[in-house]
């Protein structure tokens, strides 16, 4: 194929004439489009949640790594996946994203499960492409907006349904760890079992979640924010009393009070309430998130950048919201690596809130990696190196794998 040279027209070029020296780019340009993808392989450790790395290997050397949300099918979808990328140009990201989908598509299966592994593939290639264009991922998403992005510490108690006992964990995460924002569990019991879904709740139980709303806000105070999650627990009516009820106090949103498939419902909840109402994590692809954003039907779009697509569906949907005027908080379970690569998409993108932290009870999150002190006072900065910025520890990982699981290959 030959395109017209715009300062000569009469002078023809072929594509990689117009991607290299001729157009005063690095001089090795030619070569490093070059490379190929040769496999990759997934393994799962046995962290909090079961985590599921991803590794793509090229011809040229640079290994990337990903991680999808999380275990079970996924490295058999993996594996599944993987021949519609051997032999590819991981610095093609995009296109092999929009590969990836159609291939499944094409077979049938496009589920939940099918975009987070696709995800977790996604991720390395940022990892990969970064290291062999020699630049931080972030930039890949267009550079940066901040050099820092906030976290928040998603806490538990050993008595989850004592008020006390989460306003006492509340404020040590906030004066011992550091953190200015945290989140707990609101589906906790309320006077029957846990809830669960469609559960209608009688005034003693609003009254009771009110209460640990109440003590934790009230204990952070100014220090710092704190979010509520319902886990799609609550039938429409009640999810309603219940965020009116908590309009009296500094919620910073309440995250899931139904389930966000019925876009109308869950619109409908989160018009009826001045409590900021957060979702996202279930809704995969920008196409999922869609009318949850351009019909207001969240105040706070919450995306999994390991599930929902990766860092470039996570960008475009952070864009989308941002046309909304809407922040993005993101929803995170992971190991460092999809941890990391939340935090390059909250650094790329106008409209972060923060990156959900899910392991601090754990004591060896930040293992998995050589390096050190990832999250400072509740921060992360996002690193300057090629890539993800982050070096898998494979001793770490071995000692930490799943039960069945066999480490990857040396690069
Ligand atoms: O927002 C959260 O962190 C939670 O919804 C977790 O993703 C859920 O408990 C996973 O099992
Ligand atoms: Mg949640």
């Amino acid at each position: 194929m030959h395109y017209g040279n715009l300062r000569d027209p009469n002078a023809e070029y072929t594509m990689r004439d117009l991607s290299s020296e001729t157009m005063g780019l690095t001089a090795d340009r030619g070569e490093r489009r070059d490379v190929e993808i040769t496999d990759v392989q997934t393994v799962i450790v046995d962290g909090n949640y079961p985590w599921t790395l991803v590794r793509v290997y090229t011809d040229a050397g640079p290994v990337g790594n990903g991680e999808a949300y999380w275990g079970g099918a996924l490295p058999e979808i993996i594996e599944r996946l993987t021949p519609f990328v051997v032999g590819e140009n991981p610095l093609d990201i995009d296109r092999l994203y929009e590969h990836m989908v159609q291939k499944m598509s094409g077979e049938g299966s496009i589920a939940g499960k099918d975009i987070a592994a696709i995800s977790g593939i996604e991720l390395a290639l940022h990892d990969v492409a970064g290291k062999i264009l020699d630049v931080p991922a972030y930039q890949l998403l267009g550079g940066k907006y901040r050099d820092s992005v906030r976290t928040y510490c998603d806490c538990h108690t050993e008595d989850e349904a004592d008020p006390e006992a989460c306003a006492d964990e509340a404020e040590r995460v906030v004066e011992e760890l550091g953190y200015d924002a945290l989140k707990f569990d609101l589906d906790v019991p309320s006077g029957h079992e846990k809830d669960r879904a469609n559960r209608h709740l009688r005034r003693p139980e609003i009254e009771h979640k009110a209460e640990i709303v109440r003590q934790v806000t009230e204990r952070v105070g100014d220090r710092a924010d704190a979010a509520f999650d319902c886990h799609w627990a609550f039938a429409s009516g009640s999810a309603k009393r219940l965020a009116r009820e908590l309009e009296q106090y500094d919620v910073w949103w309440l995250e899931d009070p139904v389930p966000p498939e019925n876009h109308d419902v869950q619109r409908e909840v989160t018009q009826s309430t001045g409590t900021p109402i957060a979702a996202g994590e279930n809704v995969y692809r920008t196409h999922g998130q869609r009318r949850l954003i351009t019909e207001e039907g969240v105040d706070i779009v919450a995306p999994d950048c390991p599930k929902v697509g990766g860092m470039r569906e996570t960008a475009k949907i952070a864009t989308l919201a941002d046309m909304f005027y809407l922040p993005v908080a993101m929803h995170n379970v992971s190991s460092p690596i999809g941890t990391m690569a939340s935090a390059h998409v909250g650094a790329a993108i106008p409209n972060a809130l923060a990156v959900e932290y899910h392991s601090y009870e754990l004591g060896w999150w930040e293992d998995l990696v050589e390096e050190d002190d990832l999250i400072v006072d509740g921060y992360m900065d996002v690193p300057e190196e090629p890539g993800l910025g982050l070096t898998l520890d494979l001793d770490a990982v071995e000692a930490h794998l799943a039960e069945g699981q066999e480490l990857f290959d040396a690069a």
